[in-house]
């Protein structure tokens, strides 16, 4: 009944003789909410990664919307609907909550950017700007710049910079990391409010978090898939506990 969105089907990223991702297949259905966990280096961010274009994978392929984007680099996967938040902060520290908005909207890189340039957006941007501040509850910090913001506000807003191409699929790169525990249940609270037809696919170190927001989990370990069940189902997975607490393997 549901469609799927996204496919990966036996996708390779070998770092020289290191299979960091390791023979992935995953299906992603529409609207999904899918978390992406594992052990520190079980090839999470690098299989991301390759679904963003930023590393194109060795072997395999990557299917989004009925096209192959395997080898695309990502501002043609952007255009066909993928947006993404980083982990490291991608923000104008000087500049309001707006005009990082504003450079958003124009898909404006920093040299692009000219502050002698028009500041004028036209309606239907500034439509689409505030949308995506509602959506992460940010649209009463707008004249404050970035540097001012605390740093889960600057998390909101980079959630709010991904939004506003309108995409289908947001991939979010660790959302809470390094946030504090109020700061935390406030970004899961944005993503949780996010629209549910927007299909999310979330690496999240946290367990806890990451089980919170998924509808369906995939647990990697050394590159592969572990196992890929409902988040309550994982919750009770012995074989994922084991991976997580690092259980000596027996000869
Ligand atoms: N550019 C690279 N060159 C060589 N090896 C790499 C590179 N990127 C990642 N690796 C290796 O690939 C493996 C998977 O790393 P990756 O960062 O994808 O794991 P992860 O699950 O995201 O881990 P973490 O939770 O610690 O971020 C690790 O052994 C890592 O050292």
């Amino acid at each position: 009944m549901t469609e799927t969105i996204l496919t990966l089907t036996d996708v390779v990223v070998a770092f020289d003789a290191l299979r960091a991702v390791d023979g992935v297949s995953l299906t992603v259905p529409r609207g999904q909410r899918r978390a992406i966990i594992g052990p520190n280096g079980a090839g999470k961010t690098t299989l991301f990664n390759a679904i963003t274009g930023v590393i194109p994978p060795t072997d395999g392929t990557i299917v989004f919307e009925g096209k192959t984007i395997t080898k695309l680099p990502p501002h043609r996967r952007a255009a066909l609907g993928i947006s993404r938040t980083f982990q490291i902060t991608n923000l104008f520290p000087t500049l309001s909550v707006q005009d990082n908005m504003v450079l958003a909207v124009r898909g404006l890189s920093p040299r692009k950017f000219s502050l002698f340039g028009s500041p004028d957006t036209n309606d239907e941007e500034n439509a689409r700007i505030v949308k995506a501040l509602n959506a992460a509850q940010m649209h009463h910090r707008t004249d404050i710049p970035v540097k001012d913001l605390s740093y889960g506000e600057q998390r909101q807003l980079e959630i709010a910079l991904a939004l506003v191409t309108e995409p289908t699929t947001l991939l979010l790169d660790e959302p809470a990391a390094g946030l504090s525990p109020a700061e935390r249940t406030i970004v899961a609270d944005v993503i949780k409010s996010l629209p549910r037809d927007l299909t999310l696919v979330l690496i999240e170190h946290d367990m806890a978090l990451a089980l919170g927001l998924a509808d369906f989990v995939t647990c990697l370990h050394e590159g592969r898939v572990l196992v890929e069940e409902s988040p309550d189902a994982i919750r009770k997975n012995q074989k994922v506990q084991e991976v997580y607490l690092g259980k000596p393997r027996h000869a």
